[in-house]
């Protein structure tokens, strides 16, 4: 796979936005609230799906490293036993899917009901991880309507308003700096 320069600049601000994003943060529990997810959204429609994948990798591995760049200022190999790691793995994933579904779309209702896909791929590896590490880390098992009160609904409505920005936003982008 060869990265123009142009790309290159594109997933290098892309990752710093995702940390930007995980700085917007309002802790909610044990979930915060935060704008990673958009700027993830704003990555898979952005960028051809490896140069997503990457992008969204690079930033979990800085975080990982040591890097404060996760939600709460927080980074470091201790992370993957946070109840929100699952999260960062799914944008991972999520970032490529988006890609590889919306390539040229330019509708945005298209790429609404990709980002929702989305959105379910990140509950789908976000809630059972933090099931995992709340029962096994913190010793503090929770049934599945707790789990989803504390991880998924206060974010829901949210989660698709930035869905809905980005996949207003997005084709317009693209349109100006001559598609990805
Ligand atoms: O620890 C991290 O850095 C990841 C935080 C993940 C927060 C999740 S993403 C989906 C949902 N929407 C939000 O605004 N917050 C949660």
């Amino acid at each position: 796979m060869k990265i123009k320069t142009k790309d290159l600049t594109k997933m290098a601000l892309l990752v710093a936005l995702i940390a930007v994003g995980a700085f917007i943060s309002i802790p909610l529990g044990p979930v915060p609230f935060t704008l990673q997810n958009f700027f993830v959204f704003m990555t898979g429609l952005l960028l051809t799906p490896w140069q997503a994948f990457l992008t969204v990798l690079v930033y979990v591995l800085l975080g990982l490293i040591g890097l404060p760049i996760f939600a709460g200022f927080t980074g470091g190999f201790q992370s993957v036993f946070s109840p929100t790691f699952g999260f960062l793995i799914s944008f991972v994933i999520g970032a490529f899917m988006i890609s590889k579904l919306t390539r040229k779309e330019t509708s945005s209702v298209k790429i609404m009901i990709v980002l929702v896909l989305a959105e379910v791929l990140f509950y789908a590896i976000g809630l059972p991880y933090f099931h995992i590490i709340m029962k096994n880390v913190m010793g503090n098992p929770m049934d599945l309507s707790k789990i989803m009160s504390l991880a998924m609904i206060p974010f829901l409505i949210p989660d698709m308003i930035k869905a809905a920005v980005a996949a207003i936003i997005a084709p317009r982008i693209n349109k100006a700096l001559n598609r990805r």
